[in-house]
């Protein structure tokens, strides 16, 4: 994803972060910058802190140690309805117990802008269908959100964050319940709305390729830690790959998307140990 260096700043600061379940370890000592204006990616293996630095990110869980910065004031001084102005978390598990139609649904990233009892107007409408459109919702509008597949669901779900007019996207898997045709049309989506200024993305992956293609910097965490971080030419290496997942990889340019294709294999030792 190209991007303009005018543009970027640092919206996420993170300082000595550690974060713990109940006294076990999930993170360990995050020292990392964020920028704006920019799609990151974040990668690594399961279990390795991907959704709790999400969550931190996103103000939902607080530090057990050190300090996050958003926009250069403390995350936890931010007022939740200020933040939510500014900041849209599309989780990794969607759970609507109820049965709201799904523009009952996206309507709900419309409340953070709208006053307490005010009810959505003919613009705010407008904007419903647009961002329904664009995540390929709009015929579904009228239907109960619970009796949509998975990936129907899933879509709602970034509707309901796009609606919510966030700076900052916060995405986890969110393309995983996605068929090829929806993924590619989701991320071209969001990397268009990167380009063209006032979004920032960052994107819990699994899909090496797909990272490689959509986003400008990657951060690899491993064991809860910050393993590197950089632009994705810098990063996605067989090396990094590695010692990251332990398998072995070739990278080389794709003639068809002019993006870093990578091929992956298990590495002797480990097809070794899976063998029956
Ligand atoms: N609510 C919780 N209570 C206790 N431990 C948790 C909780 N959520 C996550 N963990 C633990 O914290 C660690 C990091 O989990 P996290 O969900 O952040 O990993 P992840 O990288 O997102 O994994 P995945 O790729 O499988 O989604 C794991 O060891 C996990 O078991």
């Amino acid at each position: 994803m190209a991007a303009c260096k005018e543009r970027q700043s640092p919206l996420w600061r993170l300082e000595g972060v550690d974060f713990a379940y109940r006294g076990k370890p999930a993170l360990h000592d995050l020292n990392c910058v964020l920028q704006s204006g920019l799609c990151t990616g974040i990668l690594g293996p399961n279990g390795s802190g991907k959704s709790t630095l999400l969550d931190l990110l996103a103000g939902l869980l607080t530090p057990t140690r050190g300090r996050i910065w958003f926009r250069e004031q403390l995350l936890a001084k931010w007022r939740r309805r200020q933040l939510a102005r500014q900041l849209a978390l599309v989780p990794q598990h969607f759970g609507l117990g109820f049965d709201f139609s799904v523009r009952a649904v996206v309507a709900m990233g419309l409340h953070p802008h709208l006053g307490r009892f005010a009810l959505p107007t003919g613009a705010d409408q407008d904007w419903l269908d647009l961002v329904m459109a664009q995540t390929g919702v709009l015929a579904l509008a009228e239907r109960p959100v619970t009796r949509l597949s998975g990936g129907e669901q899933q879509r709602v779900a970034v509707a309901r964050a796009l609606a919510q007019k966030p700076e900052a996207l916060l995405l986890d898997e969110a393309t995983a319940s996605l068929d090829v045709g929806h993924t590619l049309a989701l991320l071209h989506l969001l990397r268009d709305k990167v380009r063209a200024g006032g979004l920032t993305v960052v994107a819990v992956l699994h899909d090496l390729n797909l990272a490689a293609r959509f986003c400008d910097e990657l951060l690899f965490l491993h064991g809860g830690r910050c393993l590197v971080q950089g632009p994705v030419a810098d990063i996605l290496t067989p090396e990094n790959i590695r010692a990251v997942y332990g398998v072995d990889s070739a990278i080389r340019a794709d003639a068809f998307t002019h993006a870093l294709q990578v091929s992956l294999r298990l590495a002797p030792r480990e097809r070794a140990a899976a063998a029956p």
